[in-house]
């Protein structure tokens, strides 16, 4: 395998595992070699061996031979110039990580046929607590659902469907359900999962051919929680199983928890009847950061970062500026703000705004990009193969009037534009036409799904 490859694998696992547990435990792996069905990885220390082995060495696996590779086990080698391991010679490094090598690999490596119910131990961040969830108004909702189902009481409403964008806290939500869980009902059978790991888990049993250990498993959980469902639209046997597996844990009045994206409704290639089994429960959406709740969010943050940092001074006005500016994805405001404490410590100054621009100018300049009505117009013509003049222009048929209003809807979602004004930008329509043709789209979101592809792809091209 060369390195390239195991670069685009990498790639792949981020997606799976989630980029809190890429950066800790994938990022640190570097490959070796492959030999004789075993690929070697060097890392920084035995921890990470040991904790990559046992969480991530199945999907790690499967990757590798979906990919090609003939993989059947992975070895872990501290690498020699760990600070973790001084070596005093080169000589004595290649000795020692030979032992380590040695020493470790039958407890460190995974067979392909680890046992289905290793996934019981299927990691939760230990930062993901209700403790640590700041609410706000655009995810109030969220969190009292999350809150309910995490007491742990009578089952009502099954699922819980929490969505939203990228980086707003459903994976957090769903960490913080399951540690308060275990807390209040160890004996309950809770399990977290990605839906790329349920797929992957059931692809493992079809090929063992070990169907039943698989259903039996899925089938004795008390909470099943899946995250980032959106994920197994398109694989039709996964879906199938899993629309099974949903109905066998409603059917025994077991809860579930799922998370995705964007609503059911909008997940394209999502079979209709695991749509309408979605939502069947309660479906909570995420909204956007606001600004009270980015300052929130900042506050509660620093305080954890004080802790590690103790003589940091953060001076007034700094967080208010960076909850103005930055975008309304939390992971992009906490990087932001780790980055400018180890900036601080390591200059040994004060946080104050000056330091502030020069550590973060990247990230405020990424954010500065505002979205036009103009940028709108075109990108929505260009999409739709249209003119731009039939945009703005009188002409009411359907193919260009339907664009037109999805070109509006834009405007009021990304824009800070008022309906008089965008109205205006449209050839100077009346601001109750714009509210009109905002309105339709609204309602054809949920009804067509053609239509709500065509805005998320338009709304995902714009703010790229
Ligand atoms: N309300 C909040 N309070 C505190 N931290 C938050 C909040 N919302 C999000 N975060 C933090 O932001 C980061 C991203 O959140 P999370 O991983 O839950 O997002 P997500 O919605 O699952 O996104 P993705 O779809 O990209 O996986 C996490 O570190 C999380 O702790």
């Amino acid at each position: 395998m060369t390195q390239e490859k195991w670069g685009q694998l990498r790639e792949r696992l981020l997606k799976t595992v989630g980029k809190n547990n890429y950066t800790t435990w994938i990022e640190p792996m570097k490959f070796q070699e492959l030999e004789d069905g075993v690929a070697v990885f060097s890392v920084p220390t035995n921890f990470v061996g040991n904790y990559v082995s046992q969480n991530f060495a199945d999907l790690i696996l499967y990757e590798l031979n979906t990919s090609g590779e003939d993989v059947r086990r992975l070895a872990f080698r501290v690498a020699a110039n760990s600070p973790a391991r001084p070596a005093a010679s080169a000589d004595e490094a290649d000795q020692q990580n030979e032992i380590d090598m040695l020493n470790v690999a039958p407890v460190r490596s995974a067979s392909v046929n680890t046992p289905l119910d290793a996934l019981q131990t299927a990691p939760l961040d230990k930062r993901f607590t209700f403790e640590r969830f700041v609410v706000g108004k655009p995810n109030e909702l969220a969190h009292a659902a999350a809150r309910r189902v995490s007491e742990g009481g009578p089952v009502t409403f099954n699922p819980l469907v929490l969505y939203g964008g990228v980086g707003l806290g459903k994976t957090h939500l769903m960490h913080a359900i399951a540690w308060e869980l275990r807390e209040r009902q160890p004996e309950l059978n809770v399990l977290y999962l990605s839906a790329e790991q349920f797929m992957y888990r059931f692809v493992q049993a079809l090929r063992e051919r070990r169907m039943m250990d698989f259903k039996h498993l899925f089938r004795s959980v008390d909470v099943l929680m899946v995250d980032d469902v959106q994920f197994i639209a398109g694989k039709d046997s996964t879906q199938e199983e899993f629309f099974h597996t949903f109905n066998a844990l409603v059917d025994q009045n077991k809860q579930i928890i799922i998370s995705a994206d964007r609503a059911p409704g909008e997940i394209k290639d999502l079979e209709d009847r695991v749509k309408s089994r979605l939502q069947c429960g309660l479906v909570v959406d995420l909204h956007p950061t606001d600004y009270e709740l980015r300052l929130g969010i900042l506050q509660n943050k620093v305080q954890q970062h004080s802790a590690t940092y103790p003589d940091l001074n953060i001076r007034d006005g700094v967080l208010e500026f960076l909850a103005h500016r930055i975008s309304t994805n939390v992971r992009v405001l906490e990087g932001a703000l780790t980055r400018l404490f180890a900036f601080a410590s390591l200059v040994g100054r004060e946080i104050d705004m000056e330091l502030t621009q020069d550590c973060l100018a990247d990230v405020l300049r990424a954010s500065e990009r505002k979205i036009t009505v103009e940028e709108i117009q075109r990108k929505v013509s260009d999409y739709f193969n249209i003119r731009l003049s039939d945009i703005i222009g009188p002409k009411r048929l359907r193919s260009y009037a339907r664009p037109r209003q999805i070109a509006m809807y834009l405007c009021k979602q990304l824009t800070s534009r008022s309906l008089p004004e965008i109205g205006r930008r449209f050839g100077g329509r009346d601001h109750t036409t714009v509210m009109h043709g905002v309105r339709r789209i609204e309602e054809l979101k949920l009804t067509d799904g053609q239509i709500a592809e065509d805005v998320e792809m338009l709304r995902r091209a714009l703010e790229a």
